[in-house]
């Protein structure tokens, strides 16, 4: 039997790092996705080996079912209808059986997205062979929510592949989970982010689970229907950063600074809140669609103010800054920083030409530019054939 998944990536268009302070934020799903493939051997094979195949990267990783077994038996594997966090002392035996794979240097950042995946394999199929494959459209580690599309996706894959889980498996084409399912996916999920980030918020693997654009704030979110058109230019610096990095630097400024951080993530949480009340009003309401672009953008501006009060900016992100506004542009960085994406708003009088030449001069810095569909549907999985 093969299951597939895939599960889309995100923009943040308020609140990242505030987010895990207790602030409010607002995510969109974006239509790049991570896909896994789960394939179990015949019974007739004599396999004991469960492979984790990143096909983009290159890189095939093997471990023998017996010694991962040796490894983790003793927790109960698996226990796929209850969610728990990897402890300390078992993240450290699963290092162990990663660091057997002599990862490349240059590919180490994969150690801790194989470490999820052995969580959760683990946790949800226990020690069963299997062929596991993974592709993505996203680029790694740049703000676009590839751990939380990876572990939403590997999840669903996992799941989808239980008799207790209610899916039709005689579907053709991509299928959507229950409600309920989506749930206990999206808490998995959440398990696997803790092992990449450290300390994540959920809002990306909650995005990246249920789609659309979401106002989230301290594990809750609530879908926005937009009322307005919203079109993002996302540029690439391709300066590579680490969320867990970024993510725990934020901590230690809060620690030393605890209430000049607290008016920060309280200044971010009011902007999340208004750029959602802009977004959901109806139009034509008392302000215009143009009226409603220029207040997004003066709040995106705030939000990139306040992104560098808490050191997560980047001289890559301050350059897309300056050459978005010599266009009369606004924009912020999305997802850590550190370098990684920045979002520019395309207001919807502006001219294609305009487009064009910012998008020439951002790529003439080396970054690369794309605009994503945002807002559609969540993580699917399928069964039978795609057309
Ligand atoms: N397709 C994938 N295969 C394996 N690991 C992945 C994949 N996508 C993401 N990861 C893991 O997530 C890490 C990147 O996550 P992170 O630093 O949070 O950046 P972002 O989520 O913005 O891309 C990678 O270094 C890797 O460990
Ligand atoms: C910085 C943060 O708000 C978002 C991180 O997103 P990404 O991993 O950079 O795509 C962390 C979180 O919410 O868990
Ligand atoms: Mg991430």
């Amino acid at each position: 039997m093969e299951v597939k998944a895939r599960a889309p990536g995100k923009i943040i268009l308020a609140g990242e790092h505030a987010v895990v302070h207790g602030s409010t934020a607002v995510a969109a799903c974006i239509d790049l996705y991570t896909y896994v493939s789960l394939r179990f051997p015949s019974d007739s094979d004599d396999d004991d080996t469960l492979k984790l195949v990143l096909k983009d990267m290159e890189l095939n990783f093997s471990w023998s079912v017996t010694r991962i077994k040796a490894t983790l038996s003793h927790l109960g594997s698996p226990f796929p209808s209850t969610p728990t966090t990897c402890s300390m002392e078992v993240i450290k035996s699963i290092a162990v059986l990663v660091d057997e794979q002599n990862i490349p240097e240059a590919k180490i950042g994969l150690s801790s997205g194989a470490t999820a995946f052995l969580w959760l394999y683990t946790s949800i199929i226990g020690f069963k062979p299997a062929t596991v494959v993974v592709t993505s459209d996203l680029p790694l580690g740049a703000g676009l929510g590839s751990s939380a599309a990876f572990c939403v996706s590997l999840t669903a894959a996992l799941l989808g592949s239980l008799n207790s889980v209610h899916l039709d498996k005689n579907h053709q084409g991509w299928l959507t989970y229950g409600e309920s399912d989506l749930d206990l996916l999206n808490k998995w999920a959440f398990e696997g982010e803790k092992i990449i980030h450290g300390k994540p918020s959920g809002l990306d693997n909650t995005v990246s689970t249920y789609g659309n654009i979401i106002k989230f704030r301290s594990g809750n979110m609530t879908c926005i229907k937009s009322n307005m058109p919203l079109k993002m230019l996302i540029t690439n610096t391709k300066v590579g950063r680490n969320t867990r990095a970024l993510v725990a630097g934020v901590s230690e400024r809060s620690m030393r600074h605890p209430d000049a951080m607290s008016s920060v993530f309280n200044a971010v949480d009011s902007i999340s809140k208004e750029l959602s009340t802009i977004i959901e009003s109806p139009t034509p309401d008392d302000l215009s669609i143009t009226e409603k672009e220029e207040r997004l953008e003066e709040l995106m501006e705030m939000n990139q103010g306040l992104l560098q009060c808490m050191g997560v900016s980047h001289s890559s992100i301050e350059t897309v800054l300056r050459t978005t506004l010599k266009f009369k542009l606004a924009s912020k960085l999305t997802g850590a920083g550190g370098g990684g994406c920045a979002l520019t708003l395309l207001p919807t009088l502006l001219s294609a030409t305009v487009v064009e030449k910012v998008t020439t001069e951002l790529e003439t810095c080396g970054f690369q530019c794309l605009i994503a569909g945002i807002g559609g549907t969540g993580v699917e999985v399928c069964f039978g054939g795609l057309s």
